[in-house]
C-alpha cells in the first residue's frame, strides 16, 4: 500500500466526490480533510466535470480558485445541490461538532442550504457521545467576557481561542470561545441553550444535517456509517 492510499482523510474526501455530477451546484468544506476534496474536484473539473462551486471560508475559496473551481456568488444561487465537508466529531446518529477550523458558521449557512451534505472524516472523529473535542462557539466581540460568563453557566468550560498570541478572528469577525463540556448529553438541547445567550453568533454543533457520514481507515478502507 503506498502512502497516499493509507491517508484516511483523502480515501474518505475522493469517496464522497464520487458523488458530484455534471451540473451540480457544490459547497466546498473547510480543514485539512476538505481540503482532499477541494483536490479531487479542481481535478475532475480538469478533465471536464461541469459544475459551480460555493466556498464555506476564504482558506477554501483562494484553493478553488488556484485550481479553477468556477466560484458562483450567493446573489445567483438558490440552493446547493451537495455539500463535501469535515468534522471534528461525529456520533451515531451523525451530529457533528464542528469549527475546529473556526469555519463553523459560514459551514452551517452552507450546509442548511444543501440538499445533501456529506461528511468526510478519518476514523479518529467517530465517537459514541460528542464533546471530548471543544465545542467551538462563534461570539460577537463586543462584551465577549459578558458571553463567556453565561456560557460557562450552561456547564462548561470556555476559552478564548488564540493564535500567534492573539485572540483569534473568524473570517466574519468574531471571537471564538473553545468551550469544554467533557460530554455533550443532548447535543440539541446543548445547541438550542448555546444560541440563546445573546452574543453569541452560532456554535459548532450540526443536529441531523448530515445526509451521508464517509469514514476513512488507516488500513486504506472506506465506508459509510451506519445512521443509528
Ligand atoms: O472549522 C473547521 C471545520 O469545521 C472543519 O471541517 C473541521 O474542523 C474538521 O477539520 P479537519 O478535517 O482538518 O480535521
Amino acid at each position: 500500500m503506498n502512502h497516499e492510499s493509507s491517508n484516511p482523510k483523502r480515501t474518505a474526501a475522493e469517496k464522497a466526490v464520487e458523488y458530484i455530477q455534471d451540473g451540480m451546484t457544490v459547497g466546498l468544506g473547510t480543514g485539512s480533510t476538505a481540503y482532499w476534496a477541494i483536490q479531487q474536484i479542481g481535478k475532475r473539473v480538469l478533465s471536464g466535470l461541469q459544475i459551480k462551486a460555493v466556498a464555506t471560508s476564504v482558506q477554501s475559496e483562494n484553493l478553488a480558485k488556484e485550481l479553477g473551481i468556477p466560484l458562483i456568488p450567493f446573489s445567483e444561487l438558490e440552493e446547493i445541490d451537495v455539500t463535501i465537508d469535515g468534522a471534528d466529531e461525529v456520533d451515531g446518529a451523525w451530529n457533528l461538532v464542528k469549527g475546529g477550523g473556526g469555519a463553523l458558521l459560514r459551514e452551517k449557512i452552507i450546509a442548511s442550504s444543501s440538499k445533501q451534505l456529506i461528511v468526510v472524516v478519518d476514523e479518529s472523529k467517530v465517537v459514541d457521545q460528542l464533546g471530548k473535542f471543544h465545542l467551538p462557539v462563534e461570539v460577537v466581540k463586543f462584551g465577549y467576557e459578558l458571553t463567556r460568563n453565561k456560557l460557562s453557566a450552561l456547564g462548561c468550560e470556555p476559552k478564548l481561542r488564540m493564535m500567534d498570541q492573539q485572540p483569534f478572528t473568524t473570517d466574519n469577525g468574531n471571537y471564538i470561545l473553545d468551550c469544554d463540556f467533557k460530554q455533550i448529553k443532548s447535543p440539541s438541547e446543548c445547541h438550542d441553550a448555546i444560541n440563546h445567550i445573546p452574543g453569541v453568533v452560532d456554535n459548532g454543533l450540526f443536529i441531523k444535517m448530515a445526509t451521508r457520514v464517509i469514514v476513512g481507515y488507516q488500513d486504506g478502507s472506506v465506508e459509510e456509517l451506519k445512521l443509528v
